[in-house]
This record gives C-alpha cells, sequence and structure tokens, in this order.
C-alpha cells in the first residue's frame, strides 16, 4: 500500500523528460538496456549506481550528447514535452540550448568571465544589443550565485578562477541560452568540499526554475540534492524512486546492496 502511494506521487509530477525502451550501444557493448524514466520538472533527479553502469550514457542520451561518439547508437523513445528528442527535424544544437549540460571537470572557454557566459545568446542570436547581452551575463551570474565575485573583472579569463568559480562560470554558461533541463555530470568530483558546498546550495536554488538530473558517486550527495534517485546496474535502471524512499527503503535487493556498500 505504501509502495502505490510511493509510486503515485513520483509519477504525479509533471514530468520534463520521458524516456521509453531506450538501448544503447557501443559498437557490440550494449551499455543501456530497455530503460524506462520520467523526469520531472522543477526538481533534481539523481543518477546514482557503480561505476560502468551507464549513468553517464543515460545521461548524455538526454541531449543528444552521445551523436558525438561515432560508434555509439541509441534506440527507444524519449520525449523532451512530448517531443522526440531524435527526430530526424531536431536540430541537436538547438536541443543542447534547451537541455544544457555541465561537466566533472570544469571547462571554461579561454575565453573572458562576460564571454564565457554571452558565448551561448550570441550564437543563438537571442539578444538584440549589447545592453542585452549585458543583463544576460549579469542575471546568470547572479543565478550562479558568482556575481558578487567577479563583477569586477568581468573581462578577466575565465580560466584564472578558482576550480568551484570555474564550475559556477560552467553552469551560469549552461544556463545563458535559457534551458529548461541542466544535465550535471558529476559536478562537484573535481572541487573540495567548500566548493562542493557552494555547488549543491546552488543545484538546490537552480530546481525552482529547472529541471536538473545529476549523476554522482556520492550517494550523500544524492540524498542532501535530489528529490528523486535512479539506481542504475549493468546497464539497468533496476530502482526509481523519492530519495528518501530510494535510501530508507530500496525494494530491490541489488539498491539495498548498493546502498548500504556491498556493491560498487
Ligand atoms: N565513449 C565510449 N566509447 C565506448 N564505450 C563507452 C564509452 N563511454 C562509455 N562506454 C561504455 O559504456 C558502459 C557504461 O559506461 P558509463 O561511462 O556510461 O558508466 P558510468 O556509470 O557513468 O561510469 P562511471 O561512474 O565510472 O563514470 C561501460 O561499459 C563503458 O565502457
Amino acid at each position: 500500500m505504501k509502495d502505490m502511494r510511493m509510486e503515485s506521487r513520483v509519477q504525479s509530477a509533471v514530468n520534463k523528460i520521458e524516456a521509453r525502451k531506450v538501448q544503447v550501444y557501443y559498437g557490440e557493448n550494449h551499455a543501456i538496456k530497455d530503460v524506462d524514466v520520467n523526469i520531472p520538472d522543477k526538481a533534481v533527479t539523481a543518477f546514482i549506481g557503480p561505476s560502468g553502469c551507464g549513468k553517464s550514457t543515460f545521461l548524455r542520451c538526454l541531449n543528444r550528447m552521445n551523436d558525438t561518439i561515432p560508434v555509439c547508437r541509441v534506440e527507444g523513445l524519449i520525449q523532451l514535452e512530448g517531443e522526440d528528442i531524435y527526430d530526424k527535424r531536431v536540430d541537436p544544437v538547438q536541443l543542447r540550448a534547451k537541455v544544457g549540460m555541465v561537466f566533472q571537470k570544469p571547462n571554461p572557454f579561454p575565453k573572458s568571465i562576460y564571454d564565457n557566459v554571452a558565448y551561448g545568446p550570441r550564437i543563438h542570436g537571442l539578444t538584440r544589443n549589447k545592453a542585452e547581452l549585458d543583463e544576460v551575463v549579469e542575471s546568470c551570474l547572479k543565478k550562479a550565485a558568482l556575481w558578487n565575485e567577479v563583477k569586477d573583472r568581468l573581462h578577466a579569463p575565465g580560466t584564472g578562477l578558482s576550480g568551484g568559480q570555474q564550475q559556477r562560470l560552467c553552469i551560469a554558461r549552461a544556463i545563458a541560452t535559457g534551458p529548461e533541463v541542466l544535465l550535471m555530470d558529476e559536478p562537484c568530483s573535481a572541487l573540495d568540499p567548500i566548493a562542493t558546498a557552494q555547488v549543491e546550495e546552488l543545484i538546490d536554488e537552480l530546481r525552482s526554475a529547472f529541471s536538473v538530473v545529476i549523476v554522482t558517486h556520492s550517494m550523500q550527495q544524492a540524498a542532501r540534492v535530489s528529490q528523486h534517485t535512479a539506481f542504475f546496474h549493468l546497464g539497468h535502471l533496476v530502482e526509481y524512486g523519492e530519495t528518501g524512499q530510494i535510501f530508507t527503503n530500496p525494494q530491490d535487493p541489488r539498491t539495498e546492496s548498493y546502498i548500504t556498500g556491498r556493491i560498487g
């Protein structure tokens, strides 16, 4: 009874992304097997699981980053607000403006702080003049909780910032194209505990405006930042539910083994 209530709460959230029967192959390697999942809007969903289980591969399906890997083949259906993102008419560059991504290692462009954030709005023609672009840059740096630290040196190189600041700059850059979904692949793994705490706080703020999906190796981090958790194992999505339920009352023995440290 209790489980059915949990299930219906997860399903009743508004879904931003719905994936059905997703398979991913790298040549002969069947890396993602029959994955069905609904990613809710205005919430953080964590992907957890042992190394090599397919978390990053599945995350990259959600903005077609796997298209850039020649041996990779994706099958099944992934819809963003009801639209098939693998439809031939979808331009992957436009899709990635709607489904932004932040990587493990902060990777600012070798450009100024300002130009890093202005890059997306410029290439997508999102602003009409310099004043509008200035506004977008300022508001994104504020949303990324970086503005106060950089407002006096916007034209200094982004690569001159600390690791944690660089990651927040990459988040500002990702949100500058007005995305609806933010994918984060272990965004704190290269950061110290203080910078990690700042980025986690930021993720919590971002969920009021975005659907956030985060891959993390840290179960503590998943428990701190997410409302929903998906546990992957050997390419399967074994269990998906509310984060509290996954960590306190997992339904599948493989999930229980992982969260109690017996597999991983
Ligand atoms: N670019 C690639 N080319 C070929 N095979 C790949 C590639 N990326 C991942 N794989 C394979 O796909 C499977 C899943 O890997 P993936 O990186 O998605 O797992 P993961 O759960 O994110 O792992 P980790 O936690 O170690 O980052 C593995 O068998 C891996 O070797």
